[in-house]
């Protein structure tokens, strides 16, 4: 099994439970690790690939001036967001907040997900056409 890992992915973001985290940049950092089937060949015969540049761009543009409440929330909807949109079979994600506890040097969230339910691609991609 081959794995993708981004490390240590750096993004300011309005996240957090309480009033003055709506309107104050945090730093949160995300690894995400992803299985990659290097077995796959396209038409032409080649490699077909994840290309992790398209992986960080989809992250940033998605964490961009929103605010979240939970760290658990932002890992939720990465992983299902990068699951249908790449059509990734497996990810583990890890959101962490360095800032959250003054006494601890990290906290963080770690959630493994699965590609299960193919009809959730089906929907998605048709929602984009239809737009
Ligand atoms: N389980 C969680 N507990 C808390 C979260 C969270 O995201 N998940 N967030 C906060 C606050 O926003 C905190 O980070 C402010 O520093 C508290 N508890």
């Amino acid at each position: 099994m081959d794995i993708l890992f981004i490390k240590k992915l750096t993004i300011l973001s309005y996240i957090g439970i309480y009033e003055w985290e709506k309107k104050h940049l945090q730093k949160i950092t995300i690894d995400i690790k992803i299985r990659i089937n290097n077995t796959k060949k396209n038409k032409n015969n080649t490699k077909k690939f994840i290309n992790y540049i398209n992986i960080v761009n989809t992250i940033m543009l998605f964490m961009k001036n929103k605010h979240f409440y939970l760290i658990e929330d932002v890992a939720e909807k990465i992983a299902t967001m990068l699951i249908k949109k790449f059509q990734l079979s497996w990810l583990q994600l890890k959101i962490s907040k360095p800032s959250a506890i003054p006494q601890a040097k990290n906290v963080s969230y770690l959630i493994t997900r699965k590609y299960t339910n193919i009809n959730n691609i089906y929907n998605y991609n048709l929602s984009k056409i239809k737009k």
